[in-house]
């Protein structure tokens, strides 16, 4: 089978952890014959550089023409004095928009063996199996308007906009994830304040009518990111708007033990999914061998699974990735007792000649979805 996959390293460690994923899917395709034809492309600050723009119409136009989307990661302090509409991050939220990615999914396992790296105590951080499904092109990201007003430009505004039909779909898609898995949702909102989490609360009571077998809480986001600390095993699927998302993720983060081991899923409405490391490009580490490239081999798993459909070629990164923890090697953001750190490179040799080798499941292993 040939599949046309377009690679969008992006910035800082976006392009050290890029290489990760080519590697993951060569030896995939080595492995269970087929064929991967990667296509590079600029986004963020590296097409700010070389076309004048964080979104380039030809990146545009490869993504759109692939079967499906990795990306590194995009920004960095070379771009930060930039206005706000014409900086790296402005090609992320672009090129999501126009490709229509409005379901985020951020899936937060605990992996035993890392289970030193959270700060949490093992017994809190050690069972943990939940999905945060994120709404990603709406919200306060890309209401209008969105401006510096007044004479002194000393009045600004942002606006939270929600259509009844946005709200609908990612809280359907959050019902079915839940029905699939161990059947509890919680909506995260801020009803006690804001309107549009009103309208979030009414639209997932309606919707709850339609998953019996799912029970439904409802939770105020402050007393979630309360929750995720002292009992995060109590969540299966949580569902909310976009900017509450971003900030919850990299908060569970946490749980697992670094934001260099959690992958995304950012599915449209037609089936085209984007595939990205929830982190950023850690400009503090760039170009120092020390990323971990675990969150965006990850995503490469989870985008086998869940746009081309190759679920067993996930799952062998998947357990490529827990054999390698297993033998106690990681990277520097890591803690294990008696692991041997290694560098960005190191790992994903590691992980990819494991893929290729067909290690056997573990007794602990952890399916990301
Ligand atoms: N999806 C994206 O492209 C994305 C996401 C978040 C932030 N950003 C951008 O990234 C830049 C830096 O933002 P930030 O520093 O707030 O967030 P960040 O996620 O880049 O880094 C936060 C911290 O986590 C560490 N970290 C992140 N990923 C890691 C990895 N794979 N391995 C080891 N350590 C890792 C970093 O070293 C840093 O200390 C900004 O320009 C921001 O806008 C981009
Ligand atoms: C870089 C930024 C625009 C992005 C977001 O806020 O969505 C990032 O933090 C993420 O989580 O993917
Ligand atoms: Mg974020």
């Amino acid at each position: 089978m040939k599949k046309k996959i377009a690679i969008l390293p992006g910035d800082g460690i976006g392009r050290e952890i890029a290489s990760g994923a080519a590697s993951a899917l060569e030896a995939v395709g080595k492995r269970f014959g087929h064929e991967f034809e990667l296509e590079y492309a600029n986004i963020g600050g590296a097409a700010i550089d070389s076309d004048g723009t964080p979104l380039p119409d030809s990146t545009l136009a490869l993504a759109k023409s692939s079967d499906a989307i990795l990306l590194g990661a995009v920004g960095g302090p070379k771009w930060d004095s930039l206005p706000s509409a014409e900086r790296p991050e402005r090609g992320l939220l672009a090129i999501r928009k126009e490709l229509g990615l409005f379901a985020n999914l951020r899936p937060i396992p605990s992996f035993q063996k890392l289970v030193q790296s959270s700060p949490l105590k093992p017994e809190i951080a050690g069972n943990v199996n939940m999905l945060i499904v994120r709404e990603l092109t709406g919200g306060l990201y890309f209401g209008k308007p969105s401006e510096r007003r007044g004479e002194n430009n000393d009045v600004v505004v942002d606006t939270l906009l929600y259509t009844r039909e946005e709200i609908e779909r990612i809280v359907v898609k959050a019902f079915e994830f839940a029905k699939s898995r161990d059947g509890r949702l919680t909506s995260v909102d801020k009803a006690n304040v804001l309107e549009s989490s009103r309208m979030w609360r009414e639209i997932v009571n309606e919707k709850a009518a339609d998953y019996p077998e799912v029970t439904v809480d409802h939770m105020y986001v402050d007393a979630a990111a309360m929750k995720l600390i002292s009992s995060p095993g109590q969540f299966d699927v949580i569902v909310t708007e976009n900017l509450f998302g971003d900030i919850l993720s990299d908060e569970a983060s946490m749980i697992t033990g670094s934001l260099g081991m959690l992958p995304s899923a950012s599915l449209s409405e037609s089936g085209l999914g984007l595939y990205e490391p929830v982190h950023g490009s850690a400009p503090d580490i760039a170009g120092q061998n020390k990323a971990n490239p675990l969150a965006m081999i990850l995503s490469t798993a989870l985008m086998l699974k869940y746009s081309l459909h190759l679920r067993e070629e996930g799952e062998a990164i998947e357990r490529a990735v827990q054999s390698v923890l297993n033998d106690g090697f990681c990277t520097p953001d890591l803690q294990m007792e008696g692991s041997t750190i290694v560098g960005t490179d190191q790992m994903i040799k590691l992980v990819t000649e494991r893929i290729a080798d067909d290690v056997p499941a573990s007794a602990d292993e952890v399916v990301y979805m």
